[in-house]
């Protein structure tokens, strides 16, 4: 018997939801069962439905109208609720087993770091219902063509990471959209982040590169880039959730996730089917 579950991670509108969906549909095409459980109280309906949903418990419309609070002060307000309730998350996940949940997350990273919200969910899974959990974490592809942003955007990749204490994917989610702008191979930099990117000018000439209009940062991100070099942990895989068909990034995200919770490990052996004398002896026709 094993629980696994993926966090679905990352700032607002970076393909979280979005890449959910393209888990369940491709562990659906190839016979494996999983579930998306909703942990957004502002959540849109998506393609598949959730199976578990925060909203059931408790809504960021229902909190705003009610209590009179802002959008943000109402999603604290709806955590703070689902930590004091703690045992609804139980029944309602405690009974998947042996089956895949993917946790869609809100988009507001303070909820990682600034309000340690997650961190404690995370300890309850791990440690009161023995889930075997992995944080992915998305970053936009975009990020690639402003070399300061993206290295600001490995950082807080690198900072849930510290926070969550838990196996971790980084994610440069919606590749699509810089195919044309960005080469295969320069793509790779990117992935396994390379500390010289941020003193190069870049080749496309994104103008607004840090480094060259303001040469007294220079030193601060070098010494930055040097910090994500050194610690060595911070890698990304590319996904691209624009076509169905195109399932690649998808399955290598999913073989990660696989090894980093331990999935094949934790599944109990199959008892070899019986056959009886009759379907035995068709097998050797
Ligand atoms: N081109 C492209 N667009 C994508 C991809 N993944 C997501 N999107 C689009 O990005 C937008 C945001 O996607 P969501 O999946 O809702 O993002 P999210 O991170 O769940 O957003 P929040 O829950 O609001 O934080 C939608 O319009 C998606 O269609 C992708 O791989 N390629
Ligand atoms: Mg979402």
């Amino acid at each position: 018997m094993s629980r696994v579950g993926i966090l679905a991670l990352g700032p607002a509108g970076v393909g979280k939801s979005t890449f959910c969906n393209s888990m369940i549909a491709y562990m659906q095409s190839i016979g494996r069962r999983a579930h998306i459980v909703n942990l957004d109280p502002a959540a849109e309906p998506t393609e598949f439905e959730f199976t578990v949903d925060i909203r059931d418990l408790i809504s960021l419309q229902d909190v705003q109208e009610e209590l009179n609070l802002g959008p943000n002060g109402a999603l604290v307000y709806c955590f703070e609720f689902l930590l004091n309730n703690l045992d609804w998350l139980d029944e309602e996940v405690g009974q998947y087993e042996d089956e895949y949940l993917i946790f869609d997350c809100p988009g507001q990273i303070e909820l990682y770091n600034h309000i340690p919200v997650l961190p404690t969910i995370i300890k309850h899974l791990q440690l009161q219902l023995n889930f075997s959990l992995c944080a992915t974490y998305l970053l936009e592809a975009s990020f690639v063509t402003d070399r300061s942003k993206f290295f600001s955007g490995t950082l807080s990749a690198m900072s849930a990471m510290i926070l969550l204490e838990l196996p971790h994917i980084n994610i440069l989610s919606k590749c699509d959209l810089i195919k044309d702008q960005v080469s295969k191979r320069e793509l790779k930099r990117f992935l396994n982040p390379d500390p010289l990117l941020l003193s190069e000018k870049p080749s496309g000439g994104n103008k607004a590169d840090f480094i060259s209009t303001n040469p007294k940062f220079e030193r601060l991100n070098k010494a930055i880039a040097r910090l994500v070099d050194d610690f060595g942990m911070v890698q990304f895989l590319p996904l691209d959730c624009s076509d169905r068909d195109k399932t690649d990034s998808i399955k290598t995200i999913l073989s990660h996730a696989d090894d980093v919770t331990q999935w094949a490990e934790s599944q109990e052996p199959k008892e070899p089917k019986e056959f009886d004398e009759e379907e035995f002896e068709e097998l050797g026709d």
